[in-house]
């Protein structure tokens, strides 16, 4: 449903997106994965036909974005990062104007407004103005709305970015109800590691508007290797380190313990007191854990996902759409 081939977008002298290629089938959901500023939003908004791609190919249902723009955009909904409902509108107006945006007949508008509203369960709600709902309610209207004309690909960037955990849970709920009901394919933009997993069948991890690993979200936490241990020692971690074979990679983490990526910890555990004992090294403290896909983007770029989350990150200068 979407092909995109060596994708690069310049913004003057910023490298948004850099050499950037991937696949999305049919019913799929495939989410990009990255810190803020990695170039996810820029990558969609290209295949969204709202930016012009400096090199490289994207097609969307096997139309050519660049070639036929207007055809790629009846083909796909999009939910943006940004709240763009009308608070002083009811739900229902808001659905309606969309509706009519897109042409759909008055005659069957009606009804594909109230089904969409009842998927969402806002359909009590559906007189009340916009300003009313909750940050979830407003996510799950524009979800709604997206799906009107019936796309064959949804797309949407954070979609749960500011929301309560209990209001992600619903969006997440709905989603996973879209794709099994109308059998839709769907790209979504999260920096959130548990939004990915919970919901794509396949991850690209973007950094620096590269993809630096693609899979499921298991395939690409095996390449780390089974599990992760998680060691506090009394004296030099790195030494120590470098005395264990079966280690796969090991790193000093923050707070000064050691993460050792092994093949399978309940047996290398024994192995490092044994090690321990041998070099007369105290053993503080020792735990395991299966890794996340935090410990993939570490390992990859060597810093953290989730720290990264914590920075502010300087404002894009403000979009604009201009073909
Ligand atoms: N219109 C623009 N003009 C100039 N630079 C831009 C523009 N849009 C994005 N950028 C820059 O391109 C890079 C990638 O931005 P992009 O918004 O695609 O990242 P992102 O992964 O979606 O992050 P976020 O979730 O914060 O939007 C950043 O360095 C950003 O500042």
């Amino acid at each position: 449903m979407i092909v995109v081939e060596n994708l690069v977008k310049k913004f003057k002298d910023v490298t948004a997106v850099n050499d950037v290629s991937f696949t999305v089938k049919k019913g799929e959901i495939f989410g990009l994965l990255g810190p803020n500023g990695a170039g996810k939003t820029t990558t969609i908004h290209i295949i969204a036909t709202l930016l012009k791609p400096t090199s490289g190919k994207v097609l969307v249902s096997g139309i050519d974005v660049s070639e036929k723009p207007q055809l790629v955009r009846e083909k796909i909904g999009i939910v943006f990062q940004d709240p763009s409902l009308d608070n002083q509108l009811t739900a229902y107006d808001n659905m309606y104007i969309h509706g009519k945006l897109y042409g759909i007949d008055k005659s069957v508008l009606g009804r594909k407004i109230n089904d969409l509203l009842e998927l969402v369960e806002l359909r009590d709600f559906k007189d009340k103005q916009v300003r009313f709902f909750s940050g979830g309610m407003r996510r799950r209207l524009e979800i709604a709305r997206s799906l009107l004309h019936e796309p064959e690909v949804l797309i949407l960037d954070e979609p749960t970015i500011g929301l309560d955990p209990q209001s992600r849970n619903k969006v997440w709920e709905y989603l996973r109800k879209i794709r099994k009901e109308y059998d839709m394919t769907i790209l979504l933009t999260t920096h959130y590691m548990d939004e990915a997993e919970e919901l794509a069948n396949r991850i690209a991890i973007m950094d620096h508007g590269k993809i630096v690993a693609m899979g499921s979200s298991e395939e690409l936490k095996s390449m780390l290797g089974r599990d992760v241990i998680l060691l506090r020692l009394a004296g030099d971690p790195q030494g120590f380190c470098r005395k264990l074979s079966f280690v796969k990679d090991c790193k000093l983490t923050n707070d000064g313990r050691m993460e050792l990526l092994v093949d399978n910890a309940s047996r290398c555990i024994p192995e490092i007191f044994e090690v321990a004992n041998h070099n007369g090294v105290k053993i503080l403290e020792i735990n395991y854990r299966r890794p996340t896909l935090n410990d993939v983007f570490l390992h990859l770029t060597g810093r953290e996902l989730r720290d990264q989350l914590e920075e502010t990150a300087p404002l894009p200068p403000r979009r604009g759409f201009r073909w």
